[in-house]
């Protein structure tokens, strides 16, 4: 490869994660920062026998829907992908990224709806920023490396975190801060509630504390923890946790219904939008109060209790411990009689449900990224429900699924994705397979 080799181009494609396709002479280059259709030129980064990577050097030709992203660390921070497209067009974006991934991992003819749209801003309910010592840095990765990007405001954050961030970040002059891993804040947009966690690589309680005393008197944080964590891996949390200022949770509220949120539990962090998420399935799937449903993968039990309100019994299904302590309070808390947690492996659990023979009229399934694995996929479909919800993070693995899914019988005739997280690449879906066979 020549020094400084420059290419023009046009991008006539996107990459799962936001960067332009642009082809010369037959061969792909990915280039970061740039919107379909537009005519670049860019600097050849590397190549290898299939593909290349550019960085853009000229816009030749503009697209109508570039602008100039609002927040100042883009994009050096990797936290957002996609800033410098306007809305519409990051809907365009995620729309056809859904497409692609029906149409060539799941070689599936299926509609794909346009994605529900979210506010665009301040939509975060849950930040984690890593931090270091010397020299202080506090923020946010560049993507795909571990170089820290040193940021004074995140404008996904909800308000109320990014203030709070922007003070804790005098953690800079504190004796403690080279023992300073991360610190984690949680703010429930409905009961004002906060939580802090500062995630530690050595004990410093009584450090923390005095730190953290002129912030406890001015904002509402009702949670201050320590995490100790001693991992040499990029795991986030470790397992103990010391309460230094009131309790071990917050509480949040969607749609009337109170869920109580520990640090180990998944919480979605898009909560306006989750509750158009969480009704999209729940309509489209029907439910009657005869219906007995399984909720796998349920976290805290936020499904789970949206879906009781409905039907005559709802079964929450979570592997993490916390999470499902949480879900039992929060069955509470909502005087819900008609649900049961479960602690377990959700393909374990179902097919235990198999044998049982107690089979469910619907399946609701939210699995992590890597979607589901094989004896849960069979497991469901042995259990014959007439409905299996997905919903699902990540449009590669749903795709996998739903295919697998027709083979066994289970049909589909739309894709509803729904944007809970803009300015990234991330798109979540919700997908209704119906039984088509007895
Ligand atoms: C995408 S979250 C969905 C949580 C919940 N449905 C919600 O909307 O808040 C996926 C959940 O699956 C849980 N999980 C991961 N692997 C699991 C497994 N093998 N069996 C059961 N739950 C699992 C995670 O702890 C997490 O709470």
């Amino acid at each position: 490869m020549k020094k400084r080799e420059l290419l023009q181009g046009t991008v006539s494609d996107y990459t799962y994660d936001g960067m332009g396709v642009v082809k010369v002479d037959n061969f792909t280059y990915f280039v970061r920062g740039v919107l379909l259709h537009e005519e670049i030129e860019f600097l050849i980064l590397k190549r290898n026998k299939k593909l290349g990577y550019g960085k853009v050097e000229r816009i030749l030709k503009e697209s109508e829907h570039r602008i100039t992203p609002s927040c100042p660390y883009y994009p050096k921070c990797g936290g957002c992908h996609i800033m410098h497209m306007d809305y519409e067009a990051q809907l365009d974006f995620k729309h056809r990224i859904v497409k692609q991934n029906i149409q060539n991992i799941g070689k599936l003819d299926i509609d794909v709806r346009k994605p529900l749209a979210s506010n665009t801003s301040h939509y975060r309910n849950k930040a984690q920023f890593p931090a270091q010592g010397h020299p202080f840095a506090m923020g946010f990765y560049r993507l795909r490396s571990n170089d820290l990007v040193d940021i004074d405001t995140c404008l996904v954050q909800s308000e109320l975190i990014d203030t709070i961030y922007a003070e804790l970040r005098t953690i800079k002059n504190t004796s403690f801060v080279d023992d300073v891993r991360h610190v984690l804040i949680k703010h429930a947009f409905v009961s004002g509630e906060v939580m802090v966690a500062f995630i530690m690589r050595k004990d410093h309680k009584e450090e923390i504390a005095a730190f953290m005393k002129p912030l406890l008197d001015r904002y509402p944080i009702v949670s201050l923890l320590q995490n100790i964590n001693t991992r040499n891996d990029n795991v986030i949390l470790g397992d103990h946790i010391d309460v230094i200022d009131g309790k071990a949770y917050i509480v949040e509220e969607l749609d009337g219904l109170k869920f109580q949120i520990s640090l180990h539990s998944f919480f979605q962090i898009n909560p306006k939008q989750t509750i158009h998420l969480y009704n999209e399935a729940i309509k489209s799937a029907n439910i009657t109060n005869e219906d007995r449903v399984i909720d796998l993968y349920c976290g805290v039990g936020s499904i789970t209790l949206f879906l009781a309100r409905q039907a005559k019994h709802v079964t929450g299904v979570e592997i993490v411990a916390p999470a499902i302590e949480n879900a039992k309070i929060n069955q509470q808390l909502n005087q819900m009689d008609n649900v049961t947690f479960i602690c377990s492996d959700a393909g374990t659990y179902a097919n235990k449900i198999v044998s049982s023979k107690k089979y469910p009229d619907v399946v609701f399934v939210d699995p992590p990224r890597k979607g589901l694995d094989t004896l849960t996929i069979e497991s469901t479909v042995k259990m014959k429900p007439r409905t299996i919800a997905y919903i699902s993070c990540n449009p590669a693995t749903l795709a996998r699924d739903i295919a697998i899914y027709k083979e066994h019988g289970y049909t589909c005739e739309y894709v509803q994705p729904v944007d809970m997280f803009p300015n990234t690449y991330h798109v979540e879906c919700v997908v209704l397979l119906q039984r088509a066979i007895s």
